[in-house]
């Protein structure tokens, strides 16, 4: 699925407003990019002039800036340098190719070819071309970037590259000068423009120094020869001036430059340990364990000070790398060794001692009762994933899911996991992103267009995380591989960059929060409001097998960049684990349209008696009639009298809950009949206590729960509640209102209930207190 990104600086249109205008759009450029495509196939490329192809790029030059975030940088440019530049171009300049496959030819497979020689709208399979940047990066989207490129004919062309892709290059952009390669060169189609060179997959460019053998003689630097131990002092001073990228590239160099032997020696061993440090900086963490642990096999084995130091320099290498890959027991023996050297050394005792609290996590649950709740919203919390409770199995007919293999009581952690890519939600949004896949119904708003490039940087820099990012479901284009593992070409992973989209789309959470919302502030559903666009966005792999049901048995919360599960009822051994994907709507035709997205329609009990039951449709016409009086509230609260609301409301509620026959129904949610019984209990909270906890208790069971209450207890009853802010507060109401009939043990049971969904609800009880108030002593 090819997919659309578009940037649109912030105005005073809603962002519901903006996203339909630029959907709608962004649908008729499609179709005509399409079209225009279809027209240039196979024809002859158009010589450009260095001078057209300088203008083409000039509205879009941006200044030098370091860039961790393009987003910024697009605004800059768009305020800073062409306050003229038009927004919809931009838009339509960044519809991106139709899907297509990364290459997988080796660069001394391919032969050369040459700008002259590229047809419009083709893949050319099987060459390479050879180019030098004439200028450095401009902006051509949120996500890419854009140069004029001269090959050694001197003919130029435009070149677009996903931002994912230069991100490893020393100056974090394309300079001016740069030289390439680019594999099995794409010349496309660009909206109402001539095509453009256009790179997609990080693998089909390669990067290359001045002096490599590839390169035309007359772009070729015939320097001195630099020895390993020159490039290492070279490392070394990148290093020092804080330039890891450069660093590497050196020790890179120091290595190839010896011979095998010599890599094996004294020598090899600190390029290695130097190169683990870069690698840590860069946060390549498989690079920088490998380092450490050949860095350390290379120390002399005498007993001395410099080799102990050595050693333990080593040993704190690649005891961090595992670490953060999480891979905690090869982090232990690491910083075991560091202290079995020197056994007072007050960094290495610390580390071990993180590193042991981890590795209980895993086995036992982080203790979510201590954690920090909202005030981590943003943050990547130190904690390990506990997963040993569930595994991935495949269903009869919902692909993957996830099982218990044990039994988890309610109220229980399921799981917790650290993402596996995480992008907080922005402190400040300044502009809005869209990302459409061309071929779907649903748009993707906020922070999807940063996740695609985060997910596919994480993965770049630590490959052995592939596995758990490819075994994810990508959508009915693109089937299960074979191979998990993500293959190496010229010293680059290869990630096919579309099936990364569909794995985004299909499996990350995005959730969004307010910064002064304590309240069920960690809760996956507390959504303050519909028209944030900017929430925080993660991929979780293993709780990615989860499948939905509006039946749910977990509910899940976040916690920083960790997700947790919690039980929702008593769970078996062998159970499937279901949860919400999005918020169960009473009117089915709404909740499948939603599901659909996901590309199904729910076979839950509830959805099945829905599909079934006649009223449906008539209950349809119902809830409309609802949301149409609540919206006019605040008129009929000026213009009626109390009581004549809540009659008028209690007249909709008999008729909305006929629609809920017996012989569809029995057991289950009635949904339609929450709100306005929830307006009913607080209406007639002072007038009439019965009444009032006969519309609260209305609210639990259309939740699908049975409150049984004896004079000091009470329990719920029924396996298909749906856990709910709206439960419990409607718990809590209900002891308010039993307080008044002097059942103390009973409110405080009842209490003691609420307390228990909220935690399972918002994952921790942070936040009880300020909704609810402190429990009274009785
Ligand atoms: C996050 S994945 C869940 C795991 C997935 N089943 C797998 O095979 O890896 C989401 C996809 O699972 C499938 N799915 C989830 N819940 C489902 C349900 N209740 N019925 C049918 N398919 C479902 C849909 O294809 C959906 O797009």
């Amino acid at each position: 699925m090819a997919q659309s990104a578009a940037t649109v600086a912030p105005d005073t249109l809603t962002s519901a407003q903006k996203i339909d205008m630029v959907q709608a759009e962004l649908e008729v450029a499609k179709l005509r990019l399409r079209q225009q495509a279809r027209e240039r196939r196979g024809l002859e490329r158009v010589a450009p002039s260095r001078a057209a192809v300088l203008q083409r790029l000039a509205p879009k030059v941006i200044r030098q800036a370091p860039r961790p975030s393009l987003v910024r940088t697009f605004d800059q440019a768009l305020e800073l340098d062409s306050p003229s530049l038009d927004h919809r171009r931009i838009a339509w300049n960044m519809i991106l190719s139709e899907p297509h496959t990364p290459s997988t030819s080796s660069v001394a497979s391919l032969s050369k070819i040459m700008l002259r020689d590229l047809l419009m709208e083709n893949h050319h399979y099987g060459t390479m071309l050879l180019l030098r940047a004439i200028s450095s990066s401009a902006i051509h989207s949120s996500m890419q970037t854009c140069i004029a490129v001269e090959d050694e004919n001197g003919d130029h062309e435009l070149l677009t590259i996903h931002d994912f892709a230069v991100t490893s290059h020393s100056s974090q952009m394309i300079q001016q000068g740069s030289l390439f390669v680019i594999k099995e060169p794409f010349f496309r189609t660009v909206l109402d423009e001539a095509c453009v060179l256009c790179v997609d997959h990080p693998s089909d460019i390669l990067f290359l120094d001045t002096d490599n053998p590839v390169l035309p003689r007359a772009w070729r630097t015939s320097g001195i020869e630099r020895s390993a131990v020159q490039w290492k002092h070279a490392g070394n001073l990148a290093l020092r001036s804080q330039d890891p990228i450069e660093a590497e590239r050196c020790y890179n160099r120091a290595l190839a430059a010896m011979t095998a032997s010599q890599a094996d020696d004294i020598l090899g061993g600190m390029i290695h340990r130097n190169r683990a440090q870069a690698r840590i900086s860069l946060e390549h963490w498989d690079g920088a364990y490998s380092d450490a642990m050949t860095g350390m096999r290379l120390v002399p084995q005498e007993e001395d000070g410099v080799a102990n130091l050595q050693k333990m320099r080593a040993f704190y290498r690649a005891g961090r790398a595992a670490y953060e890959l999480g891979v905690y027991d090869r982090a232990h023996s690491a910083y075991t060794s560091v202290t079995g050297i020197a056994p007072n050394d007050v960094d290495g005792l610390r580390e071990l001692k993180r590193t042991e609290a981890r590795m209980a996590e895993q086995a036992t649950g982080v203790n979510f009762w201590a954690a920090t709740g909202p005030a981590a919203h943003g943050t990547r919390v130190d904690h390990a994933d506990f997963l040993r409770r569930t595994e991935a199995r495949r269903t009869q007919t919902h692909g993957r899911g996830l099982f218990a293999i044990e039994s988890i009581a309610c109220g229980d952690i399921i799981l917790s996991e650290k993402a596996l890519a995480f992008v907080p939600s922005p402190a400040t949004p300044k502009s809005f992103h869209l990302v459409i896949p061309p071929s779907a119904t649903r748009g993707t708003f906020g922070t999807q267009g940063n996740m695609w490039t985060a997910v596919i940087q994480k993965v770049l820099a630590n490959p052995s995380i592939g596995p758990r990012l490819l075994s994810l479901y990508a959508g009915p284009n693109y089937p299960p591989l074979e191979s998990l593992d993500i293959p190496m070409l010229d010293g680059r992973p290869v990630i096919d960059i579309f099936r990364v989209e569909n794995i985004i789309e299909y499996n990350s959470f995005g959730y969004a929060h307010d910064a002064d919302l304590t309240s069920f502030g960690n809760a996956a559903l507390a959504t303050p409001s519909a028209d944030s666009m900017d929430g925080s966005m993660g991929l979780w792999s293993h709780a990615s097998a989860i499948n939905h049901s509006c039946l749910y048995n977990a509910e899940h919360s976040f916690i920083g960049d960790m997700i947790i599960f919690r039980a929702t009822r008593d769970i078996a051994k062998d159970e499937e684990i279901t949860t919400l994907y999005k918020e169960v709507n009473a009117d089915y035709e709404i909740r499948d349209a939603a599901l659909r997205t996901w590309g199904f329609s729910c076979d839950c009990k509830l959805c099945e008696a829905d599909r079934h039951c006649p009223a449906t449709t008539q209950r349809k016409h119902l809830l409309q009639q609802v949301r149409e009086v609540l919206g006019r509230l605040p008129i009929l609260n000026a213009t009626l009298e109390p009581r004549a609301i809540i009659m008028m409301f209690e007249d909709l509620l008999a008729q909305i809950e006929k629609t809920y026959p017996g012989e569809f129904y029995h057991g289950l949610p009635r949904l339609g009949l929450i709100t306005l019984n929830r307006y009913c209990a607080y209406a007639y909270a002072r007038s009439d206590t019965d009444k009032a906890l006969g519309h609260a208790l209305a609210v639990i069971a259309a939740h699908g729960y049975t409150l049984d209450m004896t004079e000091d207890d009470a329990e719920f009853t029924g396996n298909n509640g749906m856990s709910a802010p709206q439960v419990v507060d409607q718990l809590i109401n209900v002891g308010r209102l039993m307080e008044r009939k002097d059942r103390a043990a009973l409110v405080r049971r009842l209490r003691e209930m609420a307390l228990e969904m909220y935690i399972v609800i918002n994952g921790e009880p942070s936040g009880f207190e300020a909704r609810y108030g402190r429990a009274r002593e009785q």
